[in-house]
């Protein structure tokens, strides 16, 4: 932003310099003007000057040339030896008296050159210029002068070649018109035009000329180079006027460099007349801008909240002492109040601290609010998901335990490991009624002891719901498979029945034709003497008898070979994976188990307990045939036992 100190001094300065600049461009166009008509005055002064010096001059020399011709001592000094000495003196005076003479010559009345200044006599004798003075005879014999130009470096020894010509005849008589005279001699006077020229050298500018020719000459052409003036000498005595043409060769660049010289002259003067104005423009601006400057001093000092120095002497104006008054005046007003703004500032500052603080406080209170209300949130979330998960995996238990119906046995485990897949996706949990070679196996067992199923399961790796909710399935899965168990269990004998046989048996055989299992084997077990017993001692020592041959048979088996009760005296064992070695060591084995087992009667009575068993194995016999098989192989074996046992008791 430009300061009021920047436009003042604008504007003085331009107000002072742009004046004197138009004035000085005015002066210097009119000051052209001037030496523009100063130029062609001047050259019209020095064509003037160069025509009336010369005209002076060819008019002095006629002058003198006729004075001369009529001079006594001379007339009588051309054919008196008494006088003749004074020719010559009288000719050197004539040279002298004449600036511009540049040669004389004195000849006789018969044409015969006599004397001379600065000529050849014998060059004259023979030149064309006497012949052309002697044709002008009858002019002499009237006593005028002629006049005739010449061409002829000879006759004039030192100086041009070429001029005018003043021929005046010697009389000693007083000249009378219309008379006639007999020359006593002639007097010749040559003016060289470059003695002319020399005369006019004052007038000429360098690289200027001037040249004469003699008569007017116009033929000339226009050159703007060249100034021509005619002039015409008509003197008494002349047989005619003088013509002569000046020819002022002029150099426009000498006139030219004048005029230059002039301008630059008066561009200087101008230039100092305007360094001159501006200075006078500084220092008024400085006169005058001095309580502008004081103003902004003061102005800064109060922008720096500093009172400053008022002296009011430092103002030329009355305005700028009334303003800095003012402005004080105003400032110590404006303090006042900033003061007590201050003060109000400070009580409000305090007052908004409070106001922050307590700000602060309730955002960290919000804060912490909003940040329990969040986890208590989500951990209502959480568990209301946990719980609906929950309830919906509840929910998926009593559908799984509800939707028992229609399943076979065999079919049990593979509903129920779909249902841990379900329940328990995490934990690879598995159920089977073969009981697996593992660390961590969880046995179901009946009320009565009958081992319903196995897990295979970390306990302890599931979570506090997982296990609440696995016990609940296993309680579920209790009930169920021990219905089923009870469906398939002979009460007597605890034994599986016959029913269960039949379903085991088949489900083998599909294991078989399956390739599941490489053998099957079947073993038939038939009590010896039930009946006998029964009959005699009574059904409750026939059932004593069945129960302990129950747990005898039991007793040789492995977990993979399980025991049916078939009949009332009748037993059936399913072995899987068992060939025909394995099968003739098992019954074996039921062979050992038995001997010497009894049951009590009384006190001193004991029934001895004793079985047949008839076995076959898939690797021999056909699976539809097993049965039959081992049946005729019982029965084999118990006509061979009577058979002992009659051939003991006879
Ligand atoms: N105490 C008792 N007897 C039964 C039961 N079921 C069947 N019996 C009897 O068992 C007897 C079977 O007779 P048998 O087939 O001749 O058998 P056995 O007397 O052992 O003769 P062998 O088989 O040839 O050795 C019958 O008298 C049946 O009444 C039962 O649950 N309890």
């Amino acid at each position: 932003m430009m300061s009021l100190r920047n436009i003042l001094t604008l504007i003085v300065v331009l107000g002072s310099l742009l004046p004197a600049y138009w004035m000085g461009i005015s002066m210097i166009e009119k000051h052209q003007h001037d030496l523009l008509v100063e130029k062609e005055l001047k050259l019209a002064n020095s064509t003037k000057g160069i025509r009336d010096t010369v005209e002076k001059e060819l008019l002095f020399n006629a002058n003198l040339t006729q004075w001369y011709s009529k001079d006594r001592l001379m007339v009588q000094g051309m054919h008196n030896v008494l006088y003749s000495s004074v020719v010559r003196p009288k000719i050197e005076d004539f040279d002298e008296l004449s600036s511009s003479i540049s040669a004389a010559y004195i000849i006789d009345r018969d044409w015969q050159p006599m004397y001379e200044i600065n000529g050849s006599m014998y060059h004259l004798e023979k030149s064309k210029l006497l012949a052309t003075v002697r044709g002008a005879q009858d002019l002499y014999e009237k006593g005028l002068t002629f006049h005739t130009s010449y061409n002829d470096e000879n006759l004039v020894l030192d100086g041009g070649p070429s001029g005018i010509v003043f021929v005046s005849p010697l009389l000693p008589y007083t000249l009378v018109p219309e008379a006639y005279y007999e020359p006593q001699g002639y007097i010749m006077v040559l003016v060289s035009y470059e003695d002319l020229a020399k005369l006019s050298r004052p007038f000429l500018y360098q690289q200027e000329s001037v040249s004469f020719q003699y008569g007017k000459l116009n033929k000339l052409g226009y050159n703007a180079n060249r100034f021509v003036t005619y002039l015409t000498l008509n003197k008494e005595g002349f047989a005619s006027p003088v013509e002569l043409t000046i020819i002022h060769r002029i150099s426009d660049v000498e006139r030219n460099k004048e005029l230059a010289q002039s301008k630059e002259q008066m561009i200087r003067i101008i230039i100092v007349a305007l360094c001159v104005t501006l200075i006078l423009a500084i220092l008024v601006t400085r006169w005058l801008i001095q309580p502008i400057k004081e103003i902004e001093k003061v102005v800064r000092s109060f922008r720096r909240q500093i009172r400053p120095e008022i002296n009011p002497h430092k103002y030329q104006f009355s305005e700028f002492k009334q303003l800095v008054s003012l402005i004080d005046s105003l400032w110590q007003r404006v303090t006042k109040q900033m003061d007590q703004l201050e003060i109000r500032n400070t009580a409000l500052r305090e007052a908004n601290q409070q106001v922050q603080d307590t700000n602060l406080q309730l955002a960290d209170f919000n804060q912490r609010l909003e940040n329990t209300v969040a986890e208590q949130t989500a951990e209502l979330r959480a568990s209301l998901a946990r719980e609906e998960q929950y309830q919906s995996r509840l929910m998926t238990l009593i559908h799984f335990s509800a939707a028992h119906t229609g399943v076979s046995y065999h079919d049990i485990p593979n509903v129920i490991n779909s249902g841990l897949e379900t329940l328990f996706p995490n934990y690879g949990i598995r159920f089977g009624f073969a009981k697996p070679d593992s660390q961590t196996v969880i046995t179901l067992t009946s009320s009565e002891g009958n081992e319903l199923g196995y897990f295979d399961c970390d306990v302890l790796a599931l979570s506090c719901d997982d296990t609440i909710l696995f016990e609940l399935l296993k309680k579920l899965l209790h009930a169920w498979l021990e219905l089923e168990d009870f469906a398939r269990r002979d009460k007597l004998s605890t034994c599986l029945n016959r029913t269960a046989f039949d379903s085991d048996f088949e489900h083998a055989k599909a294991e078989m034709q399956n390739k599941s299992s490489d053998f099957l084997a079947v073993l038939i077990v038939d009590i010896n003497g039930l009946k006998t017993l029964n009959d005699n001692y009574g059904h409750d020592r026939g059932d004593t008898l069945i129960v302990k041959s129950a747990q005898l048979i039991r007793s040789a088996l492995s977990d993979r070979q399980y025991l049916y009760r078939i009949g009332g005296d009748e037993f059936a064992i399913v072995a899987r994976e068992c060939n025909q070695a394995q099968l003739r060591q098992l019954m074996a084995d039921l062979a050992r188990v038995q001997n010497g087992q009894w049951i009590d009667l009384n006190d001193d009575e004991q029934y001895p307990l004793t079985f047949s068993v008839g076995g076959a194995s898939s690797e021999t016999e056909s699976l539809s045939q097993l049965i039959s098989m081992a049946d005729s192989d019982m029965y084999r074996n118990k006509r061979k036992y009577y058979d002992i046992s009659d051939a003991a008791i006879l």
